[in-house]
């Protein structure tokens, strides 16, 4: 057997590439210590779950990947995040830009009040990322696509895209985030105010769009995290209590408060 061959560099070749990697990231609102010592690495092209009960941190720690909490002003975020080996909390880092790379999709959907077109076409505008209008109009469509929900608007672009039946609004936001040729999804209780085929269609989609992609969402169903994420990560209290593979979290989970949670005792 040649080196080529070892069972060891096969697990390696198995390895997926560390898109964020968190060190001792601590928040604050005020007083309230919201997330305590963080780190973790996460994986390129996989779906990771953040799990735990309300009022864990799960959110507060998404926010800080795309730093939406600069937006609050009690926030006061410490430790490090880096892109890709770049610190996202650097000076010289402009959240705009930072925001195409990282983009975000919320609990509720929130298409801007224009066209189907224009939401889409809105990021790559203020990007320039088309020369041309032609270029505008393929970046619009294999965002669509992308979204999986061109088939259903390729004849209406220029309609509300709040006109759209609240999956494919969320469908239309996840085009929307995916058309500045992000690295990084956040997604944000996705499904929670969508009905069950709607929430199919979306836990389809990020199945696919994990292939291009590291998607980290924050879901408050177990199963969901148990269906579309790969890796999983347990919050309680502020504190990243566990993290691994999904299907380890859900059928040997190594810390006592994860247990209780997925098994319905805490939360
Ligand atoms: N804008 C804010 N101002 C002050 N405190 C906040 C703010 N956002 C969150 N917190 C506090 O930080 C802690 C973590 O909240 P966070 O929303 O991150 O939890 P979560 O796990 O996402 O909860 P949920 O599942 O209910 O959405 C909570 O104690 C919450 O009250």
């Amino acid at each position: 057997m040649n080196m080529y061959d070892s069972p060891e560099r096969e697990a390696k070749l198995d390895q997926k590439a560390t898109k964020i990697s968190a060190r001792n990231v601590q928040v604050y609102y005020g007083e309230t210590h919201a997330l305590k010592d963080v780190s973790v690495d996460i994986q390129d092209k996989t779906v990771t779950a953040f799990i735990g009960p309300s009022g864990c941190g799960k959110s507060t720690f998404l926010r800080c990947i795309n730093r939406m909490n600069d937006t609050i002003d009690s926030c006061r975020v410490e430790g490090t995040i880096l892109l890709e080996g770049e610190d996202i909390y650097d000076r010289r880092v402009d959240p705009v830009q930072l925001r195409a790379k990282v983009g975000m999709v919320f609990q509720k959907p929130n298409p801007f009040p224009k066209s189907i077109y224009d939401n889409v076409a809105y990021g790559p505008r203020i990007h320039g990322l088309a020369r041309n209008k032609a270029e505008l109009d393929d970046i619009v469509e294999r965002a669509l696509r992308r979204g999986a929900i061109w088939n259903e608007v390729k004849d209406r672009l220029q309609s509300p895209g709040t006109g759209l039946s609240g999956g494919q609004q969320q469908r239309l936001c996840i085009a929307r985030a995916v058309a500045t040729e992000p690295e990084v999804l956040l997604m944000d209780e996705p499904c929670s105010a969508l009905d069950p085929i709607a929430t199919a269609q979306v836990e389809e989609l990020i199945d696919e769009l994990r292939q291009d992609y590291s998607v980290v969402i924050v879901t408050h169903s177990m199963q969901q995290a148990a269906r579309v994420s790969q890796k999983t990560a347990f919050f309680h209290l502020g504190n990243l209590v566990e993290f691994g593979d999904t299907d380890q979290i859900f059928t040997r989970p190594q810390d006592s408060r994860t247990e209780s949670y997925i098994t319905g005792r805490i939360g």
